[in-house]
């Protein structure tokens, strides 16, 4: 038996219905101390929930939630778990330095202020009132009220879904600089392409299981294709037969293959001589991310489609 305390994330089997709909569908999952995943999956995937039984804030039907091998609520009272809300949380009139500074004095062992801030890329904005802050600011204050207590886990749900290019970009910089500190970091996202930055692990999530886990890497040698074009050389059905090929296309020249693995099409097609003006173009996550999330039958709910960076409602 796997002695979970030594995972920041435990799930077992863990099952969350809402009347007819099954949320949450036997999902296990374990994360080691120390890891960001990202949570990846469409609309109604059930990442919100998976966050919610994590927080204790949905109890679950069936199955074992366990943060550091204990209860969800003994890891926030104990201050190992905290979570950053999306929304909401700045109190009007204040500064940054009083609102971080009074939120910080109610732990008992609290990260030092000036560590908070710099962790949380708030130096210099101490003094600024929370109305005068962009999305991207109030959201890293946000992050550093999570930080206060110096929590082990921090859980966030779409942390960066309001924030224009930029300060995402700055949201994941401090978010990294807390991970740096040997901190586990579980978000959801749309974003495929923060997942692949950010994450060291991702797991896709559709229709409330676990549809693929893994680094965006090996995710994405799994089920996406990469293209590897040359000058051709031959026709389009003996290049159908090179390894890992799925599929071989000849036009104006130049032979296009999607490939499961580029490396044995290429040291394939090195053999026979015929490496002329190569190309490979690596698997999108996105792809990857398509092709798992349409094995199975569309649910009915939220339309989701499929934007040039994410997915979006
Ligand atoms: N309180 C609730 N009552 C009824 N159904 C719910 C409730 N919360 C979630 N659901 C349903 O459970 C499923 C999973 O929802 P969840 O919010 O966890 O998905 P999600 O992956 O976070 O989606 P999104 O990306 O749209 O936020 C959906 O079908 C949703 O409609």
């Amino acid at each position: 038996m796997k002695n979970d305390a030594n995972d920041a994330v435990s799930l077992r089997d863990v099952t969350k219905r809402f009347g007819a709909v099954r949320a949450v569908d036997g999902l296990s999952l374990d994360i080691p101390v120390g890891q960001t995943v990202a949570l990846l999956g469409p609309n109604g995937a059930g990442k919100s929930t998976t966050i919610g039984l994590l927080l204790g804030l949905l109890a679950p039907g069936s199955g074992t939630v366990r943060v550091f091998g204990d209860s969800p609520e003994n890891a926030i009272r104990s201050g190992r778990l905290a979570a950053m809300p999306q929304e909401g949380g700045l109190v009007p009139r204040t500064t940054v330095g009083e609102l971080v500074g009074f939120v910080s004095g109610t732990y008992r062992s609290p990260l030092p202020l000036d560590e908070v801030m710099a962790t949380a890329g708030l130096e210099g904005l101490a003094g600024r009132r929370m109305e005068r802050l962009s999305g991207g600011q109030a959201q890293r204050v946000r992050f550093a009220l999570a930080l206060a207590g110096d929590p082990d886990l921090i859980l966030l749900d779409e942390p960066t879904a309001a924030l224009d290019v930029r300060a995402r970009r700055e949201f994941w910089e401090s978010m990294r600089a807390f991970a740096a500190r040997g901190k586990t970091i579980l978000f959801s996202t749309h974003y495929l392409e923060e997942a692949d930055e950010y994450a060291d692990r991702v797991v896709v999530i559709d229709r409330g299981r676990i549809a693929a886990d893994g680094t965006s890497r090996e995710i994405k040698r799994l089920v996406a294709l990469s293209t590897v074009s040359v000058t051709a050389t031959g026709d389009a059905a003996s290049l159908e037969r090179l390894p890992g090929v799925v599929s071989a296309e000849v036009r104006g020249g130049r032979a296009h293959l999607r490939t499961r693995d580029a490396d044995a099409t290429v040291v394939a097609l090195a053999a026979a001589g015929a490496v002329r003006d190569l190309e490979v173009v690596p698997a999108a996550l996105e792809d990857a991310f398509i092709a798992l999330t349409e094995l199975t039958e569309p649910v009915p709910g939220p339309a989701s489609a499929l934007t040039e960076t994410g997915v979006e409602a």
